[in-house]
């Protein structure tokens, strides 16, 4: 594999931190997370990121990671589920390594993220209709910008971490 930057995408519980972990076991490689990278910049956390400087303040430092990270050499890097939403990091994943979306239902989106009380935009009545809109919304844009897109459903995590490895090694 010449390129050896693998940015995972997909919506919140894809696995995204979870297989990326896995992933960069497998291929030998560091792994980053943008939203650590993010809570270590700012020493905070991301509900006190939305809170004080609302989304729109946590997506300026979810692009300012990117750009930092994405310079930086190999890695697995597992992003936000929301990166996509800006074009300018829509093509910096896509320029900079290889893009690897884990497609994810809803249902398991939900069952993956229902105990998980870290992530502002489930913070609600009903937290799956949340996931279906961004997903109607966002697919279309991990899948343009994915070299790879590879299914999560009643997978277990290492077992999709060593299917990526496996197309990444063919490459
Ligand atoms: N393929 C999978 N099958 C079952 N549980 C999973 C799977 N992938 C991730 N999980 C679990 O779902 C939760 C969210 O995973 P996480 O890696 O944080 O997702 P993301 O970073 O995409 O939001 C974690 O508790 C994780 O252990
Ligand atoms: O989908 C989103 O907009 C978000 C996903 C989260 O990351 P995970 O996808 O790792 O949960 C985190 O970046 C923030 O809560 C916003
Ligand atoms: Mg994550």
């Amino acid at each position: 594999m010449q390129l050896k930057k693998v940015f995972l995408v997909g919506p919140m519980g894809a696995g995204k931190t979870t297989i990326g972990r896995l992933l960069a076991q497998e291929l030998n490689l560091p792994f980053k997370d943008s939203d650590r990278e993010i809570e270590e910049r700012t020493g905070a956390d991301i509900p006190w990121i939305f809170d004080v400087e609302g989304e729109e303040g946590f997506r300026n430092r979810e692009t300012s990671a990117l750009e930092a990270l994405s310079q930086q050499s190999d890695m697995v890097l597992a992003t936000g589920g929301g990166i996509v939403m800006r074009a300018e990091n829509r093509t910096l994943l896509a320029a900079r390594g290889i893009v690897v979306y884990l497609a994810t239902s809803v249902e398991q989106q939900v069952l993956r993220t229902s105990k998980d009380r870290k992530r502002p935009l489930l913070q609600n009545e009903d937290p799956a209709a949340v996931l279906q809109k961004l997903l109607d919304i966002r697919d279309p844009l991990y899948r343009d910008i994915a070299d790879y897109v590879v299914e999560t459903d009643n997978r277990n995590p290492k077992a999709v971490a060593i299917d990526i490895a496996a197309l990444l090694a063919n490459k």
